[in-house]
């Protein structure tokens, strides 16, 4: 059955969309039909680093220029992306109306899809919270820094209060080493266990790695090559980790509702 995996960090600038890009990009070469949703509207970059032009955005469906189903464009490894807008006025204009709106449209990619992976902007916004609650599983990627931990905390502890979701998978990045992500979730794992009633668990971690930032900066996800790297492996697992993590099911607007 379909599901959705939303994205997320709380703080910006930790790997969230490369995470996002890498783990579509995975699943797509293990044969599952995925597609990327970039709701970081306004401050979308997902295609950028995909190194996709698309021809059709989220703008296109919010001004009805088009509907849900002809947006998806074609990424690397066989990943579509839906691109999110660009500029003030995609961002300014996206109140809970126009989420639901965006959600509710994902009904119309359930036929020809196994995963929809959503971007998530930074931050423990209304925006972010709505969209997080209603993905199926949610990924959040933390560094080994204390504003990482402050805003991660923050935005699982506003998703978990407001929208009862409980399932909640950590991404260690930027890590030295596997004892180190451990080290840096189990830290973690013992501010939210004191504090907050949900299920967080350990999906794996990537590495500090020049060739990830350098894939950035060349616009050719590190997943465009399927060699056995220390990043392609991590990825490798992480997919499969969070194919079998547990999925929220609170009740309300779903990604994917049809499936
Ligand atoms: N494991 C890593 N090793 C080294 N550099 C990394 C790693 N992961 C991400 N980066 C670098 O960190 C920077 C931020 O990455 P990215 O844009 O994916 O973050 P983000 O959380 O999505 O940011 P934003 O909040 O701005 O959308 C990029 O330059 C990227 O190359």
């Amino acid at each position: 059955m379909a599901y959705s995996v939303a994205v997320t960090s709380g703080k910006g600038g930790v790997g969230k969309t490369s995470i996002a890009i890498n783990l579509g990009m995975t699943l797509s070469r293990e044969g599952q039909r995925v597609c990327l949703l970039d709701t970081d509207f306004g401050l979308a970059n997902a295609h950028i680093l995909l190194g996709v032009n698309p021809q059709k955005t989220i703008s296109d469906l919010l001004n009805n220029r088009a509907t849900m189903s002809e947006l998806p464009c074609n990424g690397p490894a066989g990943l579509k992306l839906v691109a999110g807008g660009s500029g003030l006025t995609d961002l300014l204009k996206i109140d809970e109306n126009i989420r639901n709106q965006i959600i509710r449209s994902t009904d119309a990619l359930c036929d020809n899809l196994d995963v929809l992976i959503v971007d998530v902007p930074a931050g423990a916004t209304d925006s972010a919270i709505d969209i997080i609650a209603a993905a199926d599983r949610v990924l959040v990627v933390l560094v080994g820094e204390p504003t990482s931990f402050t805003d991660a905390y923050t935005l699982i502890k506003a998703c978990s209060l407001e929208k009862n979701t409980y399932h909640f998978s950590v991404v260690v990045n930027m890590a030295n080493n596997a004892n180190h992500a451990k080290d840096t979730f189990d830290r973690f794992k013992n501010i939210t266990d004191r504090f907050l009633d949900i299920d967080l668990r350990f999906a794996g971690y990537l590495p500090l790695s020049s060739a990830l930032r350098d894939s950035i900066v060349k616009r050719r996800p590190i997943m465009s090559d399927n060699g056995k790297t220390a990043e392609t492996q991590s990825f490798k697992k992480l997919a499969l980790t969070i194919s079998q993590t547990p999925k929220n099911e609170t009740p309300g607007l779903r990604f994917l509702g049809l499936k």
